[in-house]
């Protein structure tokens, strides 16, 4: 990166009113399992990361670095105890939230976005409405500029490489200009060039006067060398701070010489793993878990404000005001704005993608066609009442339809969302109206495609107020589909949501009253087919076609019992029923459904701290 653009970078990343915020954390616990079964994943650290500086925690596998990032970034609250301060003062998790990004090991990106338009949407989200359209474009454009992205602008994150992804997501947290930026694992899955590369430009981002924290697995010496403090995790416990050009000396004043010619990072991690005794403990009584920093000499770790602020004693990280804290957050973007950048992206993704758009559409065709030409003319014989079987089967087809695209596509997205919320893009509620939204012309559209095909082929009369009433509810059940998808969607992954969803809806489709009479199915039980919405999706497409004095359908034979169509509904035992009633019971798991997909992400998102 040449010196313009690092000035570039400077100019754009630095808030001259801002001071430099160090970032101290003391007696760091983390506990995970309740009551007999508790866990101790991290034992009472310390620490302190400068401004400016690029500060990589390494450790072996399972030492607890990623446990300790996701504290140190607010992600997790539950279990934690210990004080964090910004510039020696208790961090404001409001304010810190707003100050710092965090940038997950997989990038969870929308794939099928270009690095422009994810661009765009990040600064619409980010800075509001408050900044011009053109100082964003300003903006995107010297961050893709800074990363080296300018290239590729218009190529879509699904066909960019590991490293270029890595910078997107880097890139993407730049825009409000964090004090702070944590990554797990930023070189994770990148060749050595790749990896320099990202180490690069995060050096260059620290030195701009940000706190960076990486954790790094097994860094190669030249891209050790790019960092400037080094700290080493190892069972939960610090046993190295300090630049990593004084790694190898500290370890020289416990006896353990690091070979000639060999990685300090490796000959750490050979340590950290046992390899030249039990010495351990006595690195990290040596560092007092942090508490101390070795330039040469053991020197404390806490700025001069943090030592003032001793006496304030100990400080439990809290759970219940880190969770009202979040409640307060503001967003970058007003609401209304969040909506509208939401659905547009969204809207964006869905066309793109396959499985949202072609497959659905060409299913909805194909299947019309396939059931108009088995079920030809049924709509009007009075033989037999095939035509039951064929709303019936409509009904569940338009079910699956809707629910299995939400199902299979929502798990992928959760990620996501996970990173973009905790990284202040959005709010919960924002994302979820537009998620609602967004789909709701496909959930009309392609079931109309499909009840047109099948009501022309299949006979059904014509009748304007008939098929309205039919169309309203085969578009019920799709919305009805699409909030039982958003639950199952929301609550599992994708094997047991599609597992759960089909096991469901045997029962479901059991009490819609063609498989047994609802009159035949024990008295007891009968209160259950209220609860199936496949009962309401048939009484109210029955009562579309045969009540409200349809004239007698047509009969080729001398005598045909189901001539009269109050019989057909008689048969099944619905020639008491209304078709409002219908209606309000679709509509009733409509609504329910979703509030309950609501409460159930929500959940979902809090359970993750
Ligand atoms: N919720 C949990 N329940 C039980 N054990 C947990 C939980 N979270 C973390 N651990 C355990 O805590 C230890 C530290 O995990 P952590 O992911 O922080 O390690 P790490 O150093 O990041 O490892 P890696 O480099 O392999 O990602 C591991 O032994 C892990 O199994």
């Amino acid at each position: 990166m040449d010196s313009t653009k690092q000035t570039e970078l400077w100019s754009l990343t630095t808030d001259e009113s801002k001071p430099s915020s160090d970032f101290t954390f003391h007696d760091i616990s983390y506990n995970v399992g309740k009551r007999n079964n508790v866990k101790r994943i991290l034992q009472q650290m310390s620490g302190t990361f400068k401004s400016g500086q690029l500060t990589a925690i390494l450790g072996p596998s399972g030492a607890g670095k990623t446990s300790l990032m996701n504290i140190l970034a607010g992600l997790k609250t539950t279990g934690v105890e210990g004080r964090i301060e910004v510039d020696g003062v208790e961090r404001n998790f409001k304010t810190f939230r707003k100050q710092s990004a965090y940038i997950t090991q997989k990038d969870y990106l929308l794939k099928d976005l270009t690095i422009d338009e994810y661009m765009t949407s990040a600064a619409h989200l980010k800075l509001g409405n408050k900044v011009s359209d053109s100082e964003k474009k300003t903006r995107a454009d010297l961050i893709i500029k800074t990363l080296g992205l300018a290239s590729s602008v218009t190529t879509q994150i699904s066909r960019l490489s590991g490293g270029e992804r890595k910078r997107l997501s880097i890139g993407l947290e730049l825009f409000d200009n964090p004090s702070f930026l944590f990554l797990d694992e930023p070189t994770s899955g990148l060749d050595s060039s790749s990896s320099l590369q990202c180490v690069a430009l995060l050096r260059k981002i620290a030195n701009s006067g940000r706190t960076v924290v990486a954790t790094i697995h097994q860094p190669s010496s030249r891209l050790l060398d790019h960092f400037d403090h080094l700290y080493v995790v190892v069972g939960g416990s610090c046993m190295f701070q300090g630049p990593v050009e004084f790694l190898v000396p500290y370890l020289q004043t416990f006896n353990l010489h690091c070979p000639k010619y060999h990685n300090p990072a490796d000959f750490v991690m050979d340590v950290a793993s046992g390899e030249y005794g039990d010495v351990l403990p006595q690195l990290v009584s040596g560092i007092e878990n942090g508490r101390l920093t070795y330039r040469g000499s053991l020197a404390s770790s806490r700025s001069t404000r943090s030592i003032n602020l001793e006496g304030n004693g100990s400080y439990q990280v809290n759970d219940d005001e880190g969770k009202k804290k979040q409640k307060r957050i503001t967003y970058g973007a007003p609401f209304r704005t969040q909506v509208k950048v939401l659905l547009e992206r969204t809207w964006r993704t869905m066309w793109r993608e396959k499985m949202q758009t072609q497959t659905r559409f060409l299913t909805h065709i194909v299947f019309g066609i396939f059931i108009g030409l088995m079920y030809q003319t049924v709509g009007n014989d009075a033989s037999y009442p095939n035509n039951a079987g064929l709303l019936t089967i409509s009904q569940f087809l338009i079910f699956f339809t809707g629910t299995m695209p939400t199902i299979v596509t929502f798990p992928m997205e959760r990620n996501v969302l996970v990173r973009e919320h905790l990284n202040h893009w959005y709010s919960l509620e924002a994302y979820y109206l537009a998620k609602l939204i967004v789909d709701i012309p496909f959930q009309i559209l392609f079931p109309a495609i499909f009840l047109v095909i099948v009501y022309l082929m299949t006979g059904q009369p014509m009748c304007m107020m008939r098929f309205s009433m039919l169309l309203l509810v085969t578009i019920c059940m799709s919305l009805v589909a699409q909030g039982i998808g958003l639950v199952f969607g929301t609550f599992f992954d994708i094997q047991t949501a599609v597992f759960l969803i089909s096991v469901c809806a045997i029962p479901m489709l059991l009490f819609c009253g063609i498989v047994i009479r609802f009159n035949s199915i024990p008295f007891y039980l009968r209160w259950m087919s209220y609860g199936s919405f496949f009962r309401h999706g048939f009484e109210g497409a029955m009562l579309s076609v045969y009540d409200y004095d349809r004239p007698p359908l047509n009969c080729s034979q001398p005598y045909c019992y189901f001539r009269y169509p109050h019989k057909i509904l008689e048969t099944f035992d619905i020639d008491q029923s209304s078709y409002y009633v219908s209606i309000i019971g679709l509509m009733m798991y409509l609504v329910v459904t979703r509030i309950t997909g609501y409460f159930v992400l929500r959940f979902k998102l809090k359970s993750i701290s």
